[in-house]
């Protein structure tokens, strides 16, 4: 049985929030939306140039408590050519932002900038993947 891996979802409290930064902070864009009024929620897909892997933010209406992150769940992960130039622009834009980062005994190739709801985003130096 052959898989391929499509979306990975969360759930957002405010959808305009969310897709300004999905698309100014990391360069996604909007490929697909479902709209359900009579269910009072929406779903948007983002995905990069590549079009092979999609953040599906779901945004229902009116949530009846904020959602909780939990301890689980810990990023997602995006590579970026220039690692410093990404990090002056995610800093200048006054996001939540780690300092840069390595893994123990290496040098520093990623650091995380969080989302409107709390959800990490790992940047990482592209050409060390
Ligand atoms: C189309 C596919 O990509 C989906 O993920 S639809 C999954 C579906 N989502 C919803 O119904 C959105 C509204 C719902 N109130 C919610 O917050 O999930 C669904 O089955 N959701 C339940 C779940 O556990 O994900
Ligand atoms: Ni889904």
């Amino acid at each position: 049985m052959k898989y391929k891996l499509e979306h990975a979802c969360i759930r957002v409290m405010d959808l305009d929030k969310s897709l300004e930064f999905y698309k100014k902070a990391l360069s996604l864009e909007e490929v697909r939306r479902l709209d359900y009024p009579d269910y009072k929620f929406t779903l948007v897909y983002l995905s990069d140039e590549d079009k092979n892997f999609e953040i599906e933010l779901t945004h229902n209406y009116n949530p009846e408590k904020p959602y909780e992150m939990g301890n689980g769940f810990s990023h997602f992960a995006l590579t970026v050519s220039d690692l410093e130039s990404s990090y002056e622009f995610h800093k200048n834009m006054g996001l939540e932002i780690t300092a840069l980062k390595g893994l123990p005994g290496e040098k520093p190739k990623y650091y995380f900038i969080t989302d409107p709801d709390g959800y990490k985003m790992e940047i990482i130096r592209g050409d060390e993947l």
